[in-house]
């Protein structure tokens, strides 16, 4: 049974979806001064990375784990909802199809209570 990761065209989607979806969250001025201080290089190989994984693709996220490293922001359930949506705007933009993302999304709503520190 093919992942979901192979379904939406592997490597070459997630990077797109993630350079998307960057430019969405860096565009935001709710948004982006939480990655002031953020290397976005290093912030761009982890999410791929992690998205990588996520949907069932090769284990090679070697960053910290969602709580860690969320902790202190004071997050509201509107971050999570503001950046959930425009990662389900850039995976339509990639070419990913209305089933697959929403399939893909119900895997990262499933890490809300751990990225919220809820
Ligand atoms: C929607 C689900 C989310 C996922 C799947 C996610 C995933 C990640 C991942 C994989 C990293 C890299 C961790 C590392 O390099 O060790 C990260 C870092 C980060 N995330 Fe999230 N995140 C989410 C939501 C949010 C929200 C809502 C915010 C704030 C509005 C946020 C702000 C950040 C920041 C600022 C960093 C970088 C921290 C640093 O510079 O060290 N994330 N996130």
């Amino acid at each position: 049974m093919s992942t979901l990761y192979e379904k939406i065209g592997g490597q070459a989607t997630i990077e797109k979806v993630v350079d998307a979806f960057h430019n969405s969250v860096m565009a935001d001025n709710n948004l982006k001064s939480f990655f002031a201080k953020t290397d976005m290089a290093k912030q761009r190989a982890h999410q791929i990375a992690f998205f990588s994984q996520l949907l069932g693709g090769p284990k090679q996220y070697s960053g910290r784990p969602m709580d860690k490293t969320h902790t202190g922001m004071k997050l509201s359930d509107q971050h999570f909802e503001a950046i959930s949506n425009y990662l389900s705007a850039a995976m339509s933009t990639s070419g990913v199809s209305a089933e697959d993302t929403s399939a893909a999304m119900a895997k990262v709503s499933s890490l809300k209570a751990a990225i919220l520190n809820k």
